[in-house]
């Protein structure tokens, strides 16, 4: 097998994983977006986090609220956890690394405001402790994971989401979980500004 030949299979693999997703994630993917929309029409926000690749998702999510995804519409209220410096290295530096998000949780989430936590694993402690977190001040949370969901599925109760990718791989979870993004994004413009299937 040549390098091409890697590429070749990196792709193939981009495929079915894509496929397997599509047949497998819709019920969940439309059931978050209309629990988001819910949220946000009843004037509560979205906080998200995750770590390393996860992280830029969370910012890609968050900006794609406030600013805009493919249409111009009013901003919606969305904070990614990921971005303050100084924010997560003083609770890293001062507590521990697991309670970066948990923290801006507890002290930003209020009741009925929603918690993306994004974890291929579903194994980051400090993932795991956000979700605790989001717990104690009455968030729900919406999970995009991956594998087989870890001790991060075995947190949600009936009122939170799972959208699990069917991969065993960070990077072709990492993948979907934009595609699923994507979707959410439509599926609240489309619903916000009445744009019919
Ligand atoms: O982007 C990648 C791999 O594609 C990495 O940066 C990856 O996100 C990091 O290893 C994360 O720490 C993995 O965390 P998680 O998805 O297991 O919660
Ligand atoms: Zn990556």
């Amino acid at each position: 097998m040549n390098l091409q030949d890697i590429i070749r299979q990196t792709f193939a693999e981009t495929l079915e994983t894509h496929q397997a997703a599509a047949d497998a994630l819709p019920p969940a993917i439309e059931l978050a977006a209309n629990n988001l929309l819910g949220a946000l029409l009843g004037g509560h926000k979205v906080l998200i986090c995750g770590n390393g690749g996860s992280a830029a998702d969370a910012q890609h999510f968050a900006s794609e609220m406030v600013n805009r995804f493919e249409h111009d519409r009013p901003g919606l209220p969305a904070i990614a956890l990921t971005t303050d410096t100084s924010t997560l290295t003083s609770i890293a530096n001062d507590d521990a690394f697991e309670q970066i998000f948990a923290r801006q949780v507890r002290v930003l989430g209020q009741g009925g405001d929603v918690l993306v936590a994004i974890s291929t694993s579903g194994r980051s402690p400090n993932i795991l402790e956000a979700i605790h977190a989001a717990r104690e001040r009455d968030l729900q949370v919406i999970a995009l994971t991956g594998r087989d969901g870890g001790p991060l599925a075995e947190l949600l109760t009936e009122r939170d989401v799972e959208i699990r990718v069917p991969s065993e791989r960070t990077a072709r979870i990492q993948e979907v979980h934009l595609v699923v993004i994507h979707s959410l994004c439509d599926l609240i413009d489309r619903q916000l500004l009445g744009i019919r299937p």
